[in-house]
């Protein structure tokens, strides 16, 4: 998908929000274990319930790995599920990996052609030649780990580097990039004071921003700078919305917290566009 066509969405539906397919077992009502594939059951039927209001789904691909092939199965699912009824909707592939050239190659290949994602997260320790193999894909998005939601981040990504602060570096730097513009960053919701810094940087960049919902990150804080003319920021809940119930309700609950989300958001678009 392109980012014109991701706009498009956004406007559409008036959201910007990405509800994160983090599967636990121990966590999704217990009905669906009698099921053949309990994982794709349950993410088709939080699918079928919140399409509408969500521009992107992002499937955390550790609560498919944790379950090995049997969750290879269920995540091939889910992605064929969504590309082959929801094709307007945005996919992320949280899958966070970063390597050497040729092998950034065939995890690209992975996600952008064997599982068909738009788009794939990728941690920038490695530099530039682990990042630009994944960017060489037309129409497919790379989204970099630039400053993360957790308290870790403070150990290295706010550290100084010269006169910069290295999550300052990586936005910078990765500018220089081939086919930079198919790069989006990831920046944690819970770091809302950093948002202002980061939009001097990528003005125009689209933003992956996580820790709404169960980290306690602040969805008007982050678009009171995050926010650009294009929107430029997708917001994901995960825990907050799929596993708002684990009763027969589960998936109009989650609809009903998606739907808190997606109003708060028809406002600020409604303010700010
Ligand atoms: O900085 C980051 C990068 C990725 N994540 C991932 O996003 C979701 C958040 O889930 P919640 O349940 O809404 O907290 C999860 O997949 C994380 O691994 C992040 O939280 N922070």
């Amino acid at each position: 998908m392109t980012t014109q066509q991701l706009v498009e969405q956004i406007v559409k539906k008036k959201s910007f929000l990405c509800i994160g397919l983090d599967v636990d077992l121990a966590k999704i009502p217990a009905t669906f274990l009698q099921e053949e594939d309990p994982i794709f059951s349950f993410n088709k039927a939080i699918i079928d319930a919140t399409h509408d209001i969500t521009v992107a789904y992002k499937p955390n691909i550790a609560f498919y790995e944790a379950y090995g092939l049997k969750g290879w199965t269920s995540l091939k699912k889910t992605i064929d599920y969504l590309n082959a009824n929801y094709p307007e909707v945005y996919t992320i592939a949280d899958a966070k990996r970063g390597d050497i050239g040729n092998t950034a190659t065939m995890y690209a290949k992975a996600f952008f052609e064997d599982m068909a994602f738009d788009s794939v997260t990728v941690a920038p320790y490695m530099g530039k030649d682990s990042v630009e193999p994944f960017l060489e894909f037309e129409n497919k998005h790379t989204i970099l780990l630039a400053l993360t939601s957790n308290k870790g981040a403070f150990d290295y990504q706010t550290q100084k580097v010269g006169d910069k602060e290295l999550y300052q570096v990586v936005l910078e730097t990765s500018k220089s990039y081939k086919n930079s513009e198919n790069l989006m960053y990831v920046v944690g919701a819970t770091k809302a004071e950093y948002f202002k810094e980061i939009r001097k940087i990528v003005p125009d960049s689209f933003l992956l921003v996580p820790g709404v919902g169960a980290q306690g990150g602040s969805l008007k804080d982050v678009c009171e700078f995050g926010f650009n003319s294009q929107v430029g920021l997708l917001i994901n809940s995960s825990r907050g919305i799929i596993y708002a119930s684990n009763g027969t309700d589960f998936a109009e609950r989650a609809r009903e917290e998606a739907l808190v989300l997606q109003k708060e958001m028809e406002e600020i678009i409604k303010n700010k566009l």
